[in-house]
């Protein structure tokens, strides 16, 4: 495709994630005639597709000036990058499949338009600012981050005074990781390992690490698609839920042996490792929806391995001496990497949540920490998205709530 196609078809794809983000419309709207970020500008690092580039023009319409960069080489889309450059108010500095150097360029980028609000998914602009950039830290007012391991860095930061700077902690909205990491990757990493795979889970052991939000979703479709699942857990709470919601769960020595497709979700490091990859069947698919590529042990797979090819776009076949494994994209997000991510109807309420939050920075003063969600704004989305939906619910009436709030009355 030529530039000029490319941003035609990154425009439809943009078109397309609009018409199903209708909480963002209502907020986009209301941006449009109150401004409310007027004068500010707003540095973002996201998976650079369409639905981003909907939270995008939102924060447009609302005064701001934006810069962008992919937080993720592998999930950033070349056409919507190219369509939202065009775009005024807007710079975009992504690129597909990018090396390091020009990942943490393009992060630089950003930064270098001393951006007032941060918006992060993995914390990749605090990291530069805190490390290289502290001179830009007296101008930001705070920053939004997006996702669960973003997030848990953020407070480690925060208890060794190590941060700078306000940051709301976007993902632990309720209306956001209950049904973006739950429902949204539990549908979006079985669509990238489908489309990419062309293979089979019905009658497949599916092991899934991890039974978080992200992969008590993606276990629960799974089951759907007639898998028998199998969940690996460290907690001991979660391992029992696991069980009780009909899984196996066992140790990832045992589950290594028997599993066929493998799902990583925990937000942590050497989930399978070169002791794993010994002991799984011929063919075994491996995938990660969790935490940057580090979830699957890529280096000790590469070091195992006689020979590594191709075998079907974005599935590399490692022979580690008579066995072959298969890895979806590099073992980075399979949702992202190898498909289009959450369904739209999600990112409307994550990036509602962001857009709320980047005014609510706008609006308050805010000290230096990891903040929650202002309770008011999560419901909010709750409520906007069952209207969009057409569900209406029951309110409390006065006896209601004077029972509830009681202590004399029905005991
Ligand atoms: N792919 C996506 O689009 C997407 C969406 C949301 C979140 N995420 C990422 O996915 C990861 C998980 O997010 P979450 O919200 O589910 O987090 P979570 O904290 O709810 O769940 C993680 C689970 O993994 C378990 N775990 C940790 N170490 C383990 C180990 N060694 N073996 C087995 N289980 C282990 C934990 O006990 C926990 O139950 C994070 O890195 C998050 O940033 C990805
Ligand atoms: O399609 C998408 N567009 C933008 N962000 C996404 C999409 N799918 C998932 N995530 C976000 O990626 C984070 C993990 O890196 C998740 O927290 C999720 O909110
Ligand atoms: N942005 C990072 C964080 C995922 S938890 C990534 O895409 O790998």
């Amino acid at each position: 495709m030529n530039e000029k196609e490319l941003i035609e078809s990154g425009n439809m794809k943009m078109d397309w994630a609009r018409n199903h983000m209708p909480v963002l419309a209502i907020i986009r709207e209301k941006f449009e005639e109150e401004k409310p970020l007027k004068g500010l500008k707003v540095g973002m690092a996201l998976h650079v597709e369409a639905k981003t580039a909907v939270l995008v023009e939102t924060l447009a319409a609302g005064g701001a000036e934006v810069s962008i960069t992919g937080c993720n080489p592998l999930s950033t889309q070349d056409d919507v990058a190219l369509a939202l450059n065009i775009r005024k108010n807007i710079s975009c500095f992504a690129r597909y499949g990018v090396g390091s150097q020009e990942y943490y360029e393009a992060i630089d980028r950003v930064l270098d338009s001393r951006p007032d609000i941060t918006i992060d998914d993995g914390a990749d602009l605090i990291f530069k600012l805190h490390k290289e950039r502290t001179d830009l830290l007296p101008n930001i007012l705070g920053g939004c981050e997006e996702t669960t391991t973003g997030v848990h860095r953020l407070h480690a930061m925060e208890k060794e005074g190590a941060l700078k700077m306000p940051v709301i902690a976007v993902n632990d909205a309720m209306t956001k990781y209950l049904f973006d990491n739950r429902y949204g990757t539990g549908q979006s990493a079985w669509d990238g390992i489908n489309r990419t795979t062309n293979l089979l889970v019905a009658g497949k052991n599916v092991v899934v690490a991890g039974y978080g939000w992200c992969g008590r979703g993606v276990a629960m479709r799974a089951a759907g698609l007639g898998a028998s699942v199998i969940v690996t857990e460290v907690d001991p709470i979660r391992a029992l839920e696991a069980r009780m919601d009909g899984y196996r769960v066992m140790k990832m020595s045992d589950a290594a042996k028997i599993g066929e497709i493998f799902v990583t979700t925990t937000g942590n490091r050497d989930i399978l490792t070169a002791e794993h990859f010994k002991s799984m069947p011929d063919g075994a698919i491996l995938a990660n929806s969790g935490h940057f590529n580090v979830e699957i042990d890529m280096e000790a797979l590469n070091s195992l391995a006689k020979t590594v090819r191709t075998v079907r776009n974005n599935i590399k076949e490692y022979d580690i001496g008579g066995k072959r494994i298969n890895v979806i994209a590099e073992g980075r997000l399979v949702n992202l990497a190898a498909g289009d991510g959450h369904p739209a109807e999600v990112m409307d309420m994550s990036f509602a949540n962001q857009a709320l939050c980047v005014r609510y920075i706008a609006e308050n003063k805010l000290p230096n920490g990891v903040h929650r969600v202002p309770q008011e704004l999560d419901n909010y989305v709750a409520r906007m998205k069952l209207e969009s939906m057409g569900i209406s619910i029951d309110e409390l009436t006065e006896a209601q709530r004077s029972y509830m709030s009681g202590w004399e009355c029905g005991t």
